[in-house]
């Protein structure tokens, strides 16, 4: 019998990973995990965790803004002291998980790991050999294919930044561009959008993301629809952003968030035999690849779910779950939510707006202004609207809302969505009160 040095080696350590690997190490697998970076990957490091800590204040200064009269003066961000308080936050998560990683015999192996065969992955130039191999590494920034794109910042430059610049261009109308336009305005830059179409957020619904749009305007941040950036110049201590319609536009800093691509460059994907697309790796209904004991877990698979956090995790512990033979059976997706982190939120879960619009004899639209709830109205609240989605048997199948606690009232309805609750059941469930959720519940 072949004897390898891992049972499972996973290439990558982010949360497609680690939240599987763990559990899988205390049940007695040999586990190994290849980081060329730090451990936990993007979410913990350079992404929703960091992202979130710099938030906090830019949605408390919204919030206070809704409650001037109450509170009155004027609230300021001091951006460095934001980014230092951040830092004290998300400094220490490595090592964290590292140590439950080691808590549970997990080998952590520092290097960049690249497949030699179907049994081995080349790391630090040491051979390390597995029964089973896991791709988890996740995206990294597309960078724009125009001259002086080395110019311009991602995100993760974003997200250290100790000041904000005077003036902000983001090129791109997706999650980054606009959450990242939020904090930058909340924080006192002149902040351009340009949007290559005419719509942002194209997997939301697109009047509420209107709404944010015309939120952000009114309060200072210019949106500049349909067009193409052609090139970025650097002149003197600033640079200009050049584009089709004769767009020359000054800036102090320019954000690419133009997307995230599949970190798949030189793994030894087309040597080994395993089939990918520009969205990422192919995989069947077992996270198998075109190699059948390679799977691939997280961000880096070709995959119509969200590329989000608790779709890693979920798939990361689905495959916990077939490596220590708990089940056998395909995965099978939860309802994945999902939350712009704007102000305010704008956050979804199950059938969309536009799908029950196509199938109206299966579906009832419910369309609510949520200001006009009593309890909306403790935090003065302002913009609000949500849209419930209902089938035949009155059973709650999608939902979704823009308000500045879209993501908790969302949250609040995720359990009556995937397990389709009967509305006896519905009744059943009591939930504290006064709070967002009992207010949520209460539509149902
Ligand atoms: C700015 C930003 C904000 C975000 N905010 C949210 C949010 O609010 N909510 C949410 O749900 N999601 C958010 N996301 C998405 C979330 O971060 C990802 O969905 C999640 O991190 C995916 O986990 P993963 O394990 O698949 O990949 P990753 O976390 O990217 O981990 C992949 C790891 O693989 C390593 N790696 C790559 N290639 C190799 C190699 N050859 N050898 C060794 N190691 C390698 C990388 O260094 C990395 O550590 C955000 C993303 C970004 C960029
Ligand atoms: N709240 C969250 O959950 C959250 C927050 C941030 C990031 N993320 C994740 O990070 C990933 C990346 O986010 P993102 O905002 O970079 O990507 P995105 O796909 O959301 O948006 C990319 C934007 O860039 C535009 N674009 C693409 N190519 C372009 C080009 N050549 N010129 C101009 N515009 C172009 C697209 O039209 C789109 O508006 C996503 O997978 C997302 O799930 C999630």
């Amino acid at each position: 019998m072949t004897t390898y040095d891992y049972d499972v080696l996973y290439i990558g350590s982010g949360h497609g990973t680690f939240d599987g690997a763990i559990p899988l190490g205390a049940k007695g697998v040999k586990v190994g995990v290849i980081e060329q970076d730090l451990i936990g990957g993007t979410c913990p490091n350079r992404g929703c965790n960091a992202k979130i800590v710099l938030d906090s204040p830019v949605a408390l200064q919204r919030h206070l803004a809704d409650v001037h009269g109450v509170m009155p003066g004027e609230i300021t961000i001091d951006w460095a002291a934001n980014q230092a308080h951040k830092q004290t936050v998300i400094a220490g998560l490595p090592a964290f998980i590292q140590g439950l990683l080691d808590d549970n015999s997990v080998d952590v192996l520092f290097g960049r790991g690249q497949l030699v065969d179907a049994h081995t992955v080349l790391v630090a130039g040491q051979p390390k050999t597995a029964d089973k191999i896991v791709i988890a590494t996740g995206l990294r920034p597309n960078r724009l294919d125009i001259p002086g794109s080395a110019f311009a910042h991602d995100s993760e430059d974003f997200m250290k930044l100790s000041a904000m610049p005077k003036r902000l261009t983001i090129i791109g109308a997706g999650y980054i561009a606009m959450e990242f336009a939020t904090m930058a305005n909340a924080a006192g830059s002149e902040v351009t959008v340009l949007m290559r179409g005419a719509q942002a957020l194209r997997a939301y619904h697109q009047p509420f993301v209107e709404q944010i749009i015309t939120d952000l305007s009114q309060r200072g941040v210019t949106f500049i629809r349909e067009t193409t950036v052609t090139a970025i110049q650097q002149v003197a201590d600033h640079f200009v952003v050049v584009g089709d319609n004769d767009l020359t536009l000054t800036s102090d800093w320019v954000l690419d968030a133009t997307g995230r691509v599949p970190n798949i460059a030189a793994l030894g994907l087309d040597e080994v035999g395993i089939a990918y697309t520009d969205k990422g790796i192919v995989v069947n209904r077992y996270l198998q690849t075109t190699v059948p004991n390679i799977y691939a877990a997280g961000d880096v698979i070709d995959k119509g779910q969200p590329k989000l956090t608790p779709t890693a995790i979920f798939e990361s512990r689905y495959l916990m779950h077939t490596f220590s033979g708990e089940t056998v059976a395909p995965i099978k997706y939860p309802v994945i939510p999902s939350v712009v982190f704007t102000s305010p939120r704008l956050a979804q879960a199950g059938i969309s707006v536009a799908e029950a619009k196509q199938h109206p004899d299966d579906y009832t639209i419910v369309a609510h202004h949520t200001p006009d709830d009593w309890y909306r109205q403790v935090d003065q609240e302002t913009i609000g609207d949500n849209i419930l989605i209902f089938n035949q048997a009155h059973q709650l199948v999608g939902a979704t809302e823009v308000s500045p606690q879209a993501e908790n009232a969302i949250n609040a309805l995720l359990p009556a969505i995937e397990f389709g609750f009967e509305p006896a059941e519905i009744e059943r469930l009591v939930y504290l009160f006064p709070t967002i959720a009992a207010s949520a519940w209460g539509q149902l």
